[in-house]
């Protein structure tokens, strides 16, 4: 079984990861650009969510209305510290949602991920998971994610970054068949270092400012 690729190929989102990309964007720049992309891919992946109609009253007349059937029952999951970029904006489209963060850094020399935090909601069993992070490059972290959260059992869980290497996706699919990945790019490699080429770099440190 391959894994599902859906690439969100809108083209506000383009315009606004080819910004993101550029090596002269500034931090602020990257902040507003992130949380911005990150309402227009939570637009795209949640195109499925269920609606049921609900009684309301217009200023007019009374209708059944569709209204979200189970905004309370997603739960967004933040790879930290870049998934937080994305998960703010999400946040803003989704409010009710939960929130979960999964903390991993990749070691610099052996890019394995190490966890040093984990905390979700504890009835995750009967809620979908969207698990975010913009990056997916040799695909480890996002593996030892969803392999982490599915200790808790979730009911369903997605994955949604901006950049992916088609290695990370392979590595991903291979342990996860069944987690779909919602990206804005597949890009073409990894250099040494596993960073993606072209990419846009160090996707934490450009949120934060820390390089
Ligand atoms: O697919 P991989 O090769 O595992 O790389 C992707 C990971 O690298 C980045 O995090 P990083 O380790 O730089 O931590 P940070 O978000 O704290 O900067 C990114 O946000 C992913 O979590
Ligand atoms: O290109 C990459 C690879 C891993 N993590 C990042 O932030 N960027
Ligand atoms: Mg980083």
């Amino acid at each position: 079984m391959t894994g599902q690729v859906i690439t969100i190929d809108h083209p506000l989102v383009q315009h606004k990861l080819s910004l993101m990309r550029r090596v002269e964007t500034t931090t602020a720049e990257f902040r507003a650009l992130m949380r911005e992309i990150s309402l227009l891919m939570a637009y795209e992946v949640t195109r499925d969510l269920p609606l049921k109609p609900e009684p309301i009253q217009t200023p007019m007349a009374s209708m059944l209305a569709p209204m979200l059937a189970a905004e309370k029952k997603l739960v967004l999951v933040s790879i930290m510290r870049a998934g937080q970029g994305l998960l703010e904006g999400m946040l803003e489209l989704i409010p009710a949602a939960r929130v979960g963060h999964i903390g991993l850094y990749r070691d610099p020399h052996t890019l394995i991920p190490i966890e040093y935090y984990f905390k979700v909601p504890t009835d995750i069993e009967d809620r979908d998971v969207l698990v975010v992070d913009p990056m997916l490059a040799t695909g480890h972290s996002a593996t030892a994610a969803v392999l982490r959260l599915r200790q808790t059992c979730p009911k369903s869980i997605r994955f949604v970054c901006l950049v992916a290497a088609p290695e990370g996706i392979q590595h991903f699919h291979e342990q996860h068949p069944d987690v779909p990945i919602y990206t804005a790019a597949v890009d073409e490699g990894l250099d040494e270092h596993g960073y993606i080429l072209p990419g846009l770099g160090d996707a934490g440190d450009r949120l934060f400012g820390t390089r």
